[in-house]
């Protein structure tokens, strides 16, 4: 990229240690970073890792270095070209989803084909029959048809059943009609739409013999295969600029009376037969919103590596800033001249930024148990057992929504904490944080989700107070926590924490027994108000909210715990567990984690009087003790969720601390700097490109 301006060269470094900075704080380190990252990726995974990592690094298509001055029309463009690159690499390196994974990773952008992958082909995985499979799902995998998920209308989102869009079955011609009666009715945000998609998943209110069936899927190619013109009767558009996700073509679609032949519905769980139209059963009536249930799973999966890219880029520059000289203990170096103090050895930037590192382990030993619970679902459903899909739904409902929230608000703490730098697009931080945004959203808006959570556990908590014996719910408790904390509840409604000094505080059984009482009380709160005093369940939406929210966060801690605990078969976990130095920072991080938890909503626990007050402040001084404890080892813990510098695209947290040389490099490549500003008061204001 072209430099605009010179840089002078008589600059010295004004910080002579700046560069060392980091190698001084990776020397602290207790335990073997390369070890902590192998427990992360597995051996297998960490191979992979470096094989594509290679190969996006060499090839110029990816090259993100003039990405943060890109308008949307060459960003669009550009990301066009990163995906017909990655179907050229996914071709001749047979690419499988492990590899895929990867590479979506590492390119780093929302691009037109997402949806493709991540919605259309996943929902005719799993809703598609053998030979829907056979004529759609074969050209998608190849890339001969692109597709896209068009749900949401520019009405409804979230009320999937008030969808407008009607399939009505046609038996004279054995066809569905797809049309759009209102302008309400208009397909809205739909990924890969806009411009790039030939096919569409059209969610549709299934009507055959004039009876409503509910929303179901319909594939409905959309476009001409090849002039790429939107076929007869449909009407396409991108829908405009966004707060961010500007390299994907989010469109709309309006459908008049369009034609598709029956075979075109989803059918591996409901059909429609031919001539009569009569409707023959799901075995389940929730299994045509599969594909949402898979996609929460997935998003749960990525939190932790989002966590870990905000912590890298906060925790590394923390390290290299220098603000002010602590008066009461000045840092001194070797020859004895006093220099400022690393921001890092703040406490306040440490009460901010560690708990960061702390959320990103959780979530990685959370995505390892979502991903066990839906493959258990699968196995159990694949024979037609669907017991654990209200399970399934309830807590990857909730857990989305609890860890997205938690993701996006710790962008923005490691953003904010790394001052006026972080405000900058080269802090790595502004399209992060603008293309992450949108998971609080899609796949169920966080709020909504909640509610889905919270049915479950009042329904659970009735079922088990309502049962004239509920000892008879022990033998389920070891699978399910919820039945397990109600029962441990209702056997001593009144317990009480023991701790009387702040290292108490580390003992596990003590912190299970605050989360498992804090969340059994919340719940049995919210019945007694609806059964008892016939509260609304409009009235009770905050408290819907709350009850998820423990219960998920209670699910967070139970999963560190037993990955710290309990003998597993898993690599990752075995190799934890023989190696004490790691165990030992694992379990600051993990108490870390569960502390601070309980201390940002110390009310819920001391409201259900587990806690006393005096309690609670020896509870905050451990969260303080724990700081300390893992200060050393902050750039190391960073340092082994391996994110590498060409994902993070930040001067701010690269792996070598060079930040200030990087920003002013950066900053010369500014295509504003190529202009220059004639101004004259008599007429307009010109741009034009300077004569270098
Ligand atoms: C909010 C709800 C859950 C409400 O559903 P509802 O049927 O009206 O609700 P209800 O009466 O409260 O529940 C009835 C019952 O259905 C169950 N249920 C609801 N959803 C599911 C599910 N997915 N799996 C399994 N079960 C489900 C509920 O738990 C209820 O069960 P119950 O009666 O209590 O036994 C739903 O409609 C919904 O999921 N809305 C969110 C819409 C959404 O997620 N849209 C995604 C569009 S695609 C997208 O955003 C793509 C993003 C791009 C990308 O990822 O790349
Ligand atoms: C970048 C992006 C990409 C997307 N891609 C796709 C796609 O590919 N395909 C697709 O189909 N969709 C897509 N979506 C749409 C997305 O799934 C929906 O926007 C989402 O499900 C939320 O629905 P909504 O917009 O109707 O929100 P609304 O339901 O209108 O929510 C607005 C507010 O009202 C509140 N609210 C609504 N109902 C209730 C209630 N009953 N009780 C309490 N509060 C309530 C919500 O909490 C929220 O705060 C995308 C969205 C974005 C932002």
């Amino acid at each position: 990229m072209v430099s605009y301006v010179k840089i002078p060269s008589h600059l010295k470094p004004s910080d002579p240690q700046g560069p060392d900075l980091l190698t001084q704080e990776r020397n602290l380190a207790s335990f073997d970073v390369k070890e902590l990252t192998l427990v992360l990726y597995g051996i297998k995974d960490l191979e992979r890792y470096h094989t594509i990592l290679k190969i996006i690094e060499n090839d110029p298509v990816f090259d993100k270095s003039n990405i943060y001055f890109m308008g949307r029309n060459e960003l669009f463009e550009h990301a066009i070209k990163k995906e017909k690159r990655l179907v050229q690499l996914i071709r001749e390196n047979k690419w499988k989803v492990e590899e895929l994974q990867f590479a979506e990773w590492f390119l780093d952008m929302p691009g037109p084909f997402g949806a493709h992958r991540g919605m259309f082909i996943p929902t005719l995985i799993g809703q598609g029959t053998k030979e829907q499979k056979e004529k759609f799902l074969v050209p998608a995998l190849n890339y001969q048809i692109i597709g896209c998920y068009a749900q949401t209308e520019l009405g409804h989102g979230s009320n999937v059943k008030g969808l407008e869009t009607t399939a009505i079955y046609i038996p004279e011609t054995d066809e569905f009609e797809i049309h759009s009666p209102y302008l309400t009715a208009s397909k809205w945000w739909v990924g890969g739409l806009g411009k790039t998609a030939n096919h569409a998943i059209v969610m549709a209110q299934l009507i055959s013999n004039g009876k409503n069936y509910g929303p179901h899927p319909f594939v409905v190619q959309i476009r001409d295969m090849k002039t790429h013109l939107p076929l007869p009767s449909i009407t396409i558009g991108d829908i405009g600029p966004k707060f961010g996700f500007n390299s994907t073509d989010n469109g709309f679609i309006l459908f008049e009376h369009v034609r598709i032949p029956r075979f075109n519905m989803l059918s591996k769980f409901s059909q429609i037969k031919k001539g009569t139209g009569e409707y023959i059963n799901p075995p389940n009536q929730k299994l045509s919103y599969g594909t949402m249930v898979l996609v929460r799973a997935i998003i749960i999966s990525g939190v932790r590596v989002t966590l870990a890219r905000a912590a890298t880029i906060a925790i590394r520059y923390s390290a290299v800033r220098r603000q002010f000289i602590d008066k009461d203990e000045p840092k001194k170096l070797e020859d004895g001249s006093i220099v400022e103090t690393s921001i890092l050895d703040y406490t306040m930037q440490q009460y901010r930024l560690f708990p960061v590192i702390a959320q990103s382990y959780a979530c990685f030993f959370t995505a390892k148990m979502m991903v066990n619970l839906y493959t258990e679902y699968t196995k159990q459903s694949s024979s037609g057992d669907y017991s654990l899909l209200a399970d399934l739904h309830a807590s990857s409902s909730g857990l989305k929504s609890l860890t997205t929230t938690m993701a996006v608000d710790s962008i923005e703490d490691c953003r904010r904490a790394c001052g006026g730098h972080g405000y900058s697009s080269f802090s790595g931080f502004v399209k992060f944080y603008q293309d992450y945004l949108p998971n609080t959203t899609w796949e169920g808006d966080n709020y909504i989700l909640t509610h889905q959570t919270a049915r479950y556990l009042l329904k659970t908590f009735r079922q088990v107070t309502s049962h004239k014996n509920p000892e008879i719910y022990a033998s389920q408790s070891n699978k399910n926590p919820t039945i397990s904390y109600i029962l441990q509840y209702l056997n001593e409604p009144n317990q009480k924490c023991t701790a009387i000094t702040p290292s108490d505080f580390n003992n596990h059984e003590i912190q299970l027994r605050a989360f498992k009482h804090r969340v059994a009380f919340l719940i049995a709160n919210v019945v007694d108000q609806i059964d008892n005093q016939k509260k609304s369940w409009n009235s009770m939406l905050v408290e819907i909210n709350r009850i998820s929210r423990a219960h998920c966060q209670y699910l967070l801690v139970q999963n560190f715990i037993t990955a710290l605990h309990q003998p597993s078969e898993d690599e990752s976990l075995r190799m934890l567990h023989n190696s004490p130095a790691l165990k030992e920072v694992m379990t600051s991080i993990c108490n870390l984690f569960v502390l601070h938890t309980m201390e940002k909503d110390i009310g819920d626990f001391l409201e259900s009087e587990y806690l006393t007050t005096p309690q609670a402040r020896l509870l905050r001084i451990q969260v303080y003790n724990l700081l300390k404890e893992i200060r050393p080892n902050a750039v190391s813990l960073v340092d082994a969720f391996l994110i590498p510098d060409s994902l993070l695209c930040s001067a701010l947290g690269r792996y070598d601390g060079k930040v200030y040389e990087t920003m002013i490099d950066w900053a010369s490549k500014e295509p504003l700097n190529g202009m220059t500003l004639d101004f004259n008061p008599n007429n307009d204001t010109f741009i034009r490109k300077a004569k270098l």
